[in-house]
């Protein structure tokens, strides 16, 4: 305890240090149009252009740029899903390096204008990428970036807020209080269903996925039903000596399978949550045909990637089964809802805010910064799981290495030790 209460306080000393420097920073930022969009404009003099695409939260980031020798010239357009138009006006003819947004459409065009301009790193402010055609960047010997680590137990904990909202009906009996409607206690008010040694089922075991799982299993002592295509030993064995635990204390176990189909966790769990990538192989995963097969009381949860889910076929399940619930973090054509999804009361819907913790916002900046500002001192990919170093740890002592390159392979470049 004495040692984590001392960690804690000279973690926080850090960070003071680093916000009386970014407050510097920021003092002295101006404001410009580059090609006829306003930009904010730290260290005027710095002599590698990066551009930002959106204002990032936190300030350790920035210090990572400036540190690098980086003009960071960050985006004030009021649009809030910027088109290719405006990011190559950006981009502009000199530029060394980009950090983007999910919402962006990072393909041939973007890369090319970015190569053109004489970029030589790319980092999407986000840890999923399905908006990047990575291939058009290793084409152009362009680095893309991503922020891994930092998401994991943020967005786990919403995907279990939405789980609990939605099978214990929370947004509908919020809406109900607030227009004046509760007239006092009904034995029939608002009944949902009781998570506790149920099934949970998750769809991909990584990082996220298995957060989530321990989440639940260990909070609701639920057994865990997951299709992977590769088994996740640490978590079964987490699991296993959970269920130990129990055993131990006269409770029955949890227990955890790992089954060989999408099909088996949606026949056998009461709750189903997507923890997959987006690709051609996870598109309407879930379709007409398999939410059928689930429980007509099952809960669904998406803080995966919209398209994972045919969300028209969603919406006609929600109505023909008033009992099965969602909860969606994601929607297909994000912004944007199907038609009738707002009217479902069984569905509860929050606007892609699985990561959104400070630490984790905060903690994506510093890892897409120290990406590009990686790549362009030179320094090799980290390509290691821990990267507490780069976002926790006083700045001086951060890694000198790029945290996460995706197509490091590709391109050969050199990595840590
Ligand atoms: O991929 C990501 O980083 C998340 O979807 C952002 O919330």
């Amino acid at each position: 305890m004495a040692l984590a209460r001392a960690f804690a306080s000279v973690a926080s000393l850090a960070r003071q240090g680093e916000s009386k420097l970014s407050f510097a920073s920021r003092a002295f930022a101006t404001n410009t149009t580059v090609n006829g969009v306003p930009v904010e404009v730290h260290n005027e003099g710095g002599s590698k252009r990066v551009v930002v695409t959106k204002t990032l939260p936190g300030e350790r980031w920035l210090q990572f740029l400036i540190n690098a020798g980086c003009r960071v010239e960050v985006s004030r357009h009021p649009d809030i899903i910027l088109t290719n138009a405006t990011i190559k006006q950006l981009i502009g003819t000199k530029c060394d390096g980009v950090i983007g947004q999910l919402t962006e459409d990072w393909g041939s065009e973007l890369f090319e204008a970015l190569k053109q301009a004489g970029g030589k790193a790319y980092s999407n402010y986000a840890v999923g990428y399905n908006n990047v055609k990575v291939d058009e960047a290793t084409k152009r010997g362009i680095p893309v970036g991503n922020t891994p680590g930092v998401l994991t137990e943020t967005t786990a904990e919403l995907a279990a807020a939405l789980t609990l909202a939605a099978a214990r009906r929370v947004p509908e009996a919020d809406v109900f209080m607030r227009a004046g409607k509760y007239k006092g206690w009904l034995p029939n008010l608002f009944v949902g269903q009781l998570l506790q040694n149920k099934t949970v089922g998750i769809i991909g075991a990584g990082r996220i996925g298995a957060a989530y799982a321990r989440m639940m299993v260990e909070g609701h002592k639920m057994n865990l039903v997951y299709y992977d295509p590769y088994p996740n030993k640490q978590l079964e064995e987490y699991i296993l000596l959970y269920g130990e635990l129990l055993r131990y204390r006269g409770e029955p176990p949890v227990a955890c399978k790992r089954v060989e189909t999408v099909e088996e966790v949606l026949k056998e769990a009461d709750v189903v949550s997507l923890h997959c990538n987006l690709d051609a192989s996870t598109r309407h995963l879930i379709n007409a045909q398999r939410l059928a097969m689930m429980k007509p009381t099952a809960v669904l949860v998406n803080a995966a990637r919209g398209p994972c889910i045919d969300e028209a076929a969603l919406v006609a399940h929600l109505k023909a089964n008033p009992e099965f619930r969602c909860g969606l973090d994601v929607f297909e054509d994000e912004p944007a809802m199907k038609p009738g999804l707002a009217d479902c009361p069984n569905a509860v819907i929050v606007p892609h805010i699985a990561s959104a913790s400070l630490w984790t916002r905060s903690g994506m900046a510093t890892l897409a910064a120290a990406n590009v500002a990686g790549i362009l001192s030179g320094y090799p990919v980290w390509n290691k799981t821990d990267i507490l170093g780069f976002v926790d740890k006083p700045l001086a002592a951060a890694p000198h290495a790029a945290p996460s390159i995706v197509n490091a392979k590709e391109l050969k470049l050199k990595m840590v030790e």
